[in-house]
């Protein structure tokens, strides 16, 4: 099946001289959660603004279900909802209105319970008639996803969907992106959430300083993301490793803590029987500590595993 999301040999250089995206390539399939995961300043806002038709790109070409997104602009937008990190007008009309305009904006015939469904789906029902401006920051996230969903793309981007919003919403924000995969729209959010990325997608891209460095089923990728390290202060501190514990740990802090690494998603951390064995050793701790790989050092690990 060809891919509904085409990108090419894409960069993007802004008038200042900084290259935002170093040549991407990148297919999305039909029906798939992709997540492009990567830290503030990645260019992952670029990336779909770019697809959205929002910035110019300096090279290469993107086409969505066919349509070149810079020759066949419209029919190629028509296809896309994006919700965008702000919302940034609208602020004087009514829930209803934005939200119906925002369909007419495609060319969509008029189609109130559609809109009505929307609105419902996404608890503004309530709020239909209130100004944008009078409602709470949750509720205008909600709008901008009603406003992205309210031509029936099919394809949605999400731009860091859930950064600052609650724990209500997110869960609302999940849900629906899972029933609109039901209904074979193509969903693409970019975080720099490991878990939302964990939570929602089928396949994962790491994006990093402009440079798509891995794309991957989310099973895979997640196995390379669990690792964790457990650091065991130790109450005295040991010149070397005892013999029983060698290949497993590392000594760190001038002998005062033992540093193991392990697989967090597994079933087996090996954690009870390191302690086992630390106690039939006669090595006593007095404190212990785990830690998460940070996305840095993942990308690192990543980066360097590909050299
Ligand atoms: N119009 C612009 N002119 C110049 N530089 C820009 C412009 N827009 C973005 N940039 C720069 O391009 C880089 C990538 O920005 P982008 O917004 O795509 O990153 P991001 O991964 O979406 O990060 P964030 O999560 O912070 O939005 C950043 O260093 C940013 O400062």
């Amino acid at each position: 099946m060809a891919p509904i999301i085409s990108i090419k040999n894409l960069s993007k250089t802004y008038a200042t001289g900084f290259q935002a995206l170093k040549t991407v390539d990148l297919d999305i399939e039909k029906g798939e959660i992709f997540a492009l995961l990567g830290p503030n300043g990645a260019g992952k806002t670029t990336l779909i603004s770019i697809v959205c038709g929002i910035v110019t790109p300096s090279t290469g070409t993107v086409t969505v279900d066919g349509h070149d997104i810079q020759s066949d602009f419209r029919a190629a937008r028509a296809m896309i909802g994006l919700v965008p990190q702000e919302l940034t007008t609208d602020h004087f009309e009514s829930v209803w209105s934005t939200v119906s305009f925002s369909r007419g904006l495609f060319g969509r015939r008029r189609d109130d319970a559609f809109v009505e469904k929307t609105l419902r789906d996404l608890s503004l029902w309530d709020k239909r008639d209130s100004k944008i401006l009078t409602l709470s920051g949750g509720m205008k996230r909600r709008v901008l996803i009603a406003k992205a969903l309210a031509h029936e793309p099919r394809v949605l981007f999400l731009d860091e969907p859930t950064a600052g919003v609650d724990v209500e919403l997110r869960r609302d924000m999940w849900a629906m992106v899972r029933s609109l995969r039901e209904t074979g729209v193509t969903v693409i959010l970019t975080t720099h959430y490991i878990e939302e990325a964990e939570e929602m997608a089928d396949r994962i891209g790491v994006i990093s300083k402009g440079e798509l460095i891995l794309v991957q089923e989310k099973a895979e990728l997640m196995t390379k993301l669990g690792r964790k390290e457990l650091t065991l202060s130790l109450q005295e501190p040991l010149s070397e490793i005892p013999a029983s514990l060698n290949g497993r740990l590392a000594l760190a802090n001038d002998g005062h803590e033992l540093v193991y690494a392990y697989d967090g998603h597994g079933d087996d951390t090996g954690i009870p029987r390191l302690l086992a064995d630390l106690s039939a050793a006669g090595v006593n701790f007095k404190d212990l500590r785990t830690k998460q790989s940070s996305l840095e050092e993942i990308f690192v690990g990543l980066v360097s595993e590909r050299k």
